[in-house]
Order: C-alpha cells, then sequence, then structure tokens
C-alpha cells in the first residue's frame, strides 16, 4: 500500500534529514544533546534578564511575556508560525504526504515537531503503521464513551474520554513503581504515541455515537496514516480532497507555540507529572473556549446566521460590512478575527485559502468558501474602524470549519475535536520534552491588587 514517494528536499532538507533510525533511537541521540544545552543555560546564563515585567502583563493575561521553554515552534507576530525554523510552505515542501497524497500528513508533522528532523517517506510510513497498530480503543473505553447522552457537547466527550484512557498510562504506572526522573520522558513518549495512535478512534466514535447512531463504525485499517483512517472512521473515506483537506488542516493545527491555552494548559498540568492523557485532557478542556478552538463553530455559526439574515443575493461586501457592524454594535466579537500574539493574515488560514484553490471547481464554486472569502476582505477594514482589536486579520478558524462546512460535515459542533485531534501533535511532543529536560513544576507567582498597587507606588 505505501510506496516510496520522491520529494524535492533540496539544501534545506539536506542538512535536517532524519537518518534511517527509528523515531525513538533518534530521539535517544537529541536527549542528552538539548539537556547538554540546557545546561549550559542554566549554568552560564540563569541570572541574564531578557524582559521586564509591568503591571499591564500582570493584569493582562500575560501577554507579551516571554516566561515559558516551548522547543517545537515559535510564533512571529508577522510571518506565523515556524515549526522548528520550517514555515508553512517550507514543511509543504518538505515534508513526506501520503502515499496518492501531496498534503503534509500528521506523521511527518509529529515527526518534525519532536526531532526537529525532516523524515524520510520510510520513517513517515513506519510511523503510520505503528499507530495503526496501536490505533484501537481498549474495550472498556468504548463502553464508556457508548454510555455518554448524546447531548454532551463533543468536546466534553473528547475530554473524558482522553482522561478515562489514563487507565492505560504507562507512565503512571512506571511513576508508581518507582523510576528515575531521567527516565520519565521515555514512557511519556510511549504514552504521547498511543493516545495520538487512539485520538481518531476516539473522535471518529464521538461522531458517530452524537450524530449518526445507526451507523457501523469501521475499525483502524493498518495500511492507512493516521488521518486517512480517521476520514474512513467518520464516514468520509471515498472523500479524497476531503481526506487531504483534512491531513492539512491536522498538521497545520499541530502547534502554536506554547502560550496559547490548549498548550499551555497541557504544559501546566503535565508539571505536577499528571501523565500525557491527563495533561492533554485538560488542554481539551481550554480548547473547548470560544475565544480559542471553539472559535472555528463559531465562525460557522456567524457565517450562517449572517447568509440567512441577508437574502442570498444580496451578499456583497456592502452588506457582509453592514452585518459585521451589527455584531460589533451588539458588544460582541467577530469570530475568526483577532490573535493573541499574530499582527498579519494567521498563515494558516492563507494555506488552506490556497487549498481551496487547488480546486477550483470543487471549493471555487463553494457558496460557503465564497462568503468566506469575502468577509476575510471586508473584515480587517471595518475592524480597524472599530478601533479595538490590535489586529483585525482572519485567523486560521475564519475558514477551516466552513470549508468542512462545504464538504459535507456539517455538525459544527463536532469542528473542534479535529482541532483537538490535532492539537495532540504539539501538546504532547512539548510534554516529552517537558520530562526529557526534567523541568520543573510550573508555578508563577501572583500578587493581589494592593500588592501590586504597594509595589508601584514604591
Ligand atoms: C486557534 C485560535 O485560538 S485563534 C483565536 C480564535 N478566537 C477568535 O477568533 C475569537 C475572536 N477573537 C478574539 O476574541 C480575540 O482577538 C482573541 C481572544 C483571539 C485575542 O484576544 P486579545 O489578545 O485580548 O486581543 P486584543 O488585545 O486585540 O483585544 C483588544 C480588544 O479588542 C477586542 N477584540 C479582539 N478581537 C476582536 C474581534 N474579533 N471582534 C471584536 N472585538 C475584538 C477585544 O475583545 C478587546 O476588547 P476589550 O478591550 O473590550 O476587552
Ligand atoms: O496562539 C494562540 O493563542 C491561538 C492559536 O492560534 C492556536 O492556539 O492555534
Amino acid at each position: 500500500m505505501f510506496t516510496r514517494i520522491a520529494r524535492p528536499y533540496g539544501k534545506l532538507a539536506g542538512r535536517r534529514l532524519a537518518s534511517t533510525k527509528s523515531l525513538r533511537e533518534t530521539l535517544k541521540e537529541i536527549v542528552p544533546l538539548k539537556r547538554h544545552q540546557l545546561q549550559a543555560l542554566k549554568e552560564e546564563h540563569s541570572s541574564k534578564v531578557i524582559g521586564d515585567v509591568k503591571v499591564e502583563n500582570v493584569i493582562g493575561g500575560m501577554r507579551g511575556l516571554k516566561a515559558m521553554l516551548w522547543e517545537a515552534s515559535v510564533l512571529d507576530p508577522n510571518e506565523g508560525i515556524r515549526f522548528h525554523g520550517l514555515s508553512i510552505p517550507d514543511c509543504q515542501r518538505l515534508l513526506p504526504p501520503a502515499p496518492g497524497g501531496s498534503e503534509i500528513i500528521a506523521e511527518s508533522m509529529l515527526w518534525l515537531l519532536l526531532t526537529g528532523k525532516i523524515p524520510t517517506p520510510e520513517q513517515t510510513r513506519d510511523l503510520s503503521r505503528e499507530l495503526a497498530e496501536k490505533g484501537a480503543l481498549p474495550k472498556e473505553i468504548e463502553k464508556l464513551i457508548d454510555a455518554f447522552p448524546r447531548t454532551l457537547h463533543p468536546m466534553t466527550q473528547l475530554s473524558m474520554g482522553v482522561a478515562a484512557l489514563n487507565s492505560t498510562s504507562e507512565f503512571a504506572a512506571a511513576y508508581e513503581r518507582g523510576i528515575k526522573k531521567s527516565e520519565y520522558w521515555t514512557y511519556a513518549l510511549e504514552d504521547s504515541l498511543s493516545l495520538i495512535a487512539m485520538l481518531p478512534a476516539l473522535a471518529a466514535r464521538i461522531y458517530r455515537n452524537v450524530y449518526h447512531p445507526e451507523k457501523k463504525l469501521v475499525d483502524v485499517n493498518k495500511d492507512l496514516d493516521l488521518v486517512g483512517n480517521y476520514t474512513n472512521m467518520l464516514g468520509f473515506g471515498d472523500n479524497h480532497s476531503l481526506t487531504e483537506y483534512l491531513r492539512l488542516y491536522i498538521a497545520l493545527h499541530g502547534d502554536h507555540e506554547g502560550g496559547n491555552v490548549s498548550a499551555h494548559a497541557a504544559h501546566l498540568v503535565g508539571s505536577a507529572l499528571s501523565d500525557p492523557y491527563l495533561s492533554y485532557s485538560a488542554a481539551l478542556l481550554g480548547l473547548a473556549g470560544p475565544l480559542h478552538g471553539l472559535a472555528n463553530q463559531e465562525v460557522l455559526r456567524w457565517q450562517l446566521a449572517m447568509q440567512s439574515s441577508l437574502a442570498s443575493s444580496s451578499i456583497t461586501p456592502a452588506s457582509i460590512t453592514e452585518y459585521l457592524w451589527s455584531t460589533l454594535n451588539a458588544g460582541q466579537v467577530v469570530p475568526g478575527y483577532g490573535h493573541g500574539v499574530l499582527r498579519s493574515p494567521d498563515p494558516r488560514f492563507v494555506a488552506l485559502q490556497q487549498f481551496c484553490d487547488k480546486y477550483p471547481e470543487e471549493l471555487g464554486e463553494s457558496e460557503i468558501v465564497r462568503m468566506v472569502r469575502m468577509t476575510a476582505e471586508v473584515a480587517p477594514g471595518v475592524l480597524r474602524e472599530h478601533g479595538k482589536t490590535k489586529n483585525p486579520y482572519p485567523n486560521v478558524d475564519a475558514t477551516s470549519g466552513c470549508i468542512l462546512y462545504h464538504y459535507g460535515l456539517r455538525e459544527f459542533k463536532y469542528y473542534t475535536v479535529i482541532f483537538g485531534v490535532s492539537r495532540a501533535l504539539g501538546a504532547l511532543t512539548q510534554i516529552v520534552w517537558d520530562r526529557a529536560l526534567m523541568l520543573p513544576i510550573e508555578r508563577p507567582k501572583s500578587v493581589s491588587m494592593d500588592v501590586l498597587e504597594k509595589i508601584v507606588k514604591g
């Protein structure tokens, strides 16, 4: 089923291409080097000042404070995300796709995030096979998920299912037995890979139970990549362009440095040595908030409300502008716009729009895709004039769910679950590195307003 794929690796990749080693062997080589790097930073620079803490940071959600380590990606306000220094177009050029596909897949992105190296097609294929082999859910977890009421939001179900999977945690069992701190990471890695492997079956089961209880769920196919399996289990396996879209979507949403709510929550909970399942369950509860991952559900709800409030013949830049103002004047945020760090259009938004350009006959003609595009043309001007948001441009949520809607995956309360399958790649990568670098429990100092007043008044 898997075939060797020729890819234009070029110079950049030449420096970084992983050898023929397995993922575990590669990590075993890198861990001592990174430990050494951290040790040198501690010994030589521990007391260097890298910024000031202002009152506005303390009361403003710690925005702008450089206060946590995150290895796999760094977000530049203007350029957007880079994964180990690689931009999204670099990743699209260098990371192996699935056989018969052309988009980045979860496995090649995970290899890059964990190791900083570009996997070969063979390494990517081996990881796909390993994940597929580990992809089935334990029976007792299936029973638990099947017992949830259909009215429970899919994100609540996902977080509960992931937390319950901690009954299988190798990290928790090893900790209970008593192991050396320097070995924690190997168990965190095993749990992380197992969790990533099982997420499609868990997420697809939730979709089936909530929306299509009459349908039979297919088993994990050992010959497919992670997202190929996910799409198949969702019941869309025969739709090649949707499968490719989901591959790109899941690779691109995988990591967005450390300060975003979901990634930060996983890191924080993991710092108490809660196992990777519990840590990622916490991340999902943060992702379920409308200012974060749930915004992709909210965008679609907002776009559809706009469509029904305007007769479809009158969807023009002027009518969208009017609708935007009605949202803002009602004191609501425009979902899919603005960002805590970005100050230009989100390159993930751009990449997903470019995906639509690749399928002009199918996606170019889609009403919802055209509406998203038209909104993205006028909203920045309106938000600038409104004058509140620091970033008037679209973020990735402005388009991600709307494309799913076009493909017929219309149950939009489910959309953030797909984001949740993706964010595991980056959040769990950092948990492996947190344990490998033996980082301490996270415990910032808080202050009351009285204390702040005392400090500023000297
Ligand atoms: C994958 C992701 O998580 S991407 C983000 C997804 N979330 C959304 O799309 C929801 C809409 N956007 C927002 O609510 C915000 O832009 C956030 C939460 C993403 C970032 O928040 P912040 O960093 O606080 O943004 P910023 O500093 O620009 O906010 C300043 C003011 O502009 C407002 N503002 C920011 N974005 C918007 C928006 N899209 N529409 C209307 N007002 C906005 C804020 O609510 C804030 O108002 P306030 O002073 O009355 O509290
Ligand atoms: O970076 C953030 O704060 C939000 C975001 O875009 C993400 O987590 O993908």
